[in-house]
């Protein structure tokens, strides 16, 4: 087997050498700002083994990243009711589909579309003012990663709220088939800011730690949530994570992967590593163009696809 430290030096080099990088999400033009140059990986081994490589140290977005964490409080505040509300289906859709809302009487079919987070960001707001349950969210996410710097983009959060005519559409689609609890504009205020997360990928494969190791933090033994949930979390970033391109990433990489539009994609290696990658260019479905192919290629040097065990 390869060293891990060889191996990440040898796709930040590949990296550097693609042309073709993808497309930065202009659509939230604070997002459109990015240099789409810009590489970085960080594996977090559940060993507490720490490596990083290229841009690691360098904040971005984490975007829909965040509805991972988001689902993971919403399933400890309200449990398995959760799932009345929220599908656990592959929606084979983009991101920001309505088409399937209507259809299905206004039950999306999973909590990391667009749709299913803002159902999830409502849970959240229960009993709260926005600027708590935003609060929340950020206070879990430092515990998580054991860093108390991570903040909200706030330019990034306004940005996105000046260009979301597609989310305020999901959202009151939603509230029209009864199922968002507050006004569609609070909601997605906290949508909004928690998708404007900034993170690094060291932080980000930080925050992860709890998914590959059975919802516990390795360092501290810290039970963040039960195994079971742990391992459907990570059932549900394998079939769902990259949103229409999530069978084309079990296919290519082959472990529990979560994506944002802002290039960065956290992957699970369960008992073994959380992986955060960024490269801020997007493929034709949304997810890092390059942050897609390095992972690609480090499950496949190292033999971490969770459907190529070790022979017998
Ligand atoms: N795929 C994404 O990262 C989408 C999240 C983004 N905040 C949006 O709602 O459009």
């Amino acid at each position: 087997m390869p060293s891990l430290r060889d191996v990440l030096d040898e796709i930040v080099a590949e990296m550097a050498g693609y042309s073709d990088r993808g497309a930065v999400a202009s659509y939230i033009p604070q997002l459109g700002k990015i240099d789409p140059n810009k590489f970085g990986i960080a594996v977090t081994l559940t060993n507490g083994e720490v490596l990083v490589a290229g841009d690691a140290d360098e904040p971005f977005s984490i975007q829909s990243i965040s509805k991972v964490f988001t689902l993971a409080l919403a399933l400890g505040r309200v449990g398995d009711t959760l799932w009345k509300r929220v599908g656990r289906e592959p929606s084979g859709t983009p991101f920001n589909s309505i088409v399937q809302l209507e259809r299905e009487e206004g039950i999306p079919r999973n909590p990391f579309i667009n749709a299913g987070a803002i159902v999830v960001s409502d849970v959240l707001l229960a009993g709260h003012q926005p600027r708590e349950a935003i609060g929340e969210i950020v206070s879990f996410v430092r515990s998580l990663a054991d860093d108390d710097t991570i903040v909200v983009d706030g330019d990034v959060a306004g940005s996105e709220r000046v260009t979301g005519y597609r989310n305020f559409a999901l959202a009151n689609y939603l509230k029209g088939f009864g199922n968002l609890n507050h006004a569609p504009e609070l909601t997605l205020g906290v949508y909004f800011h928690h998708c404007a997360i900034a993170m690094n990928c060291q932080q980000l494969a930080n925050a992860g730690r709890f998914l590959a190791n059975a919802g516990r933090v390795p360092s501290s033994g810290h039970t963040v949530i039960s195994s079971e949930r742990a391992k459907r979390i990570n059932a549900l970033m394998l079939t769902c994570g990259h949103y229409d391109g999530s069978g084309e990433f079990a296919f290519r990489v082959g472990i529990p992967g979560k994506s944002g539009v802002g290039g960065g994609i956290l992957a699970i290696v369960p008992g073994v590593a959380s992986i955060a990658v960024w490269s801020p260019g997007l493929n034709a479905r949304g997810n890092s163009m390059l942050g897609s192919i390095a992972l690609e290629q480090l499950t496949k040097r190292m033999n971490w696809s969770i459907f190529s065990p070790k022979p017998a």
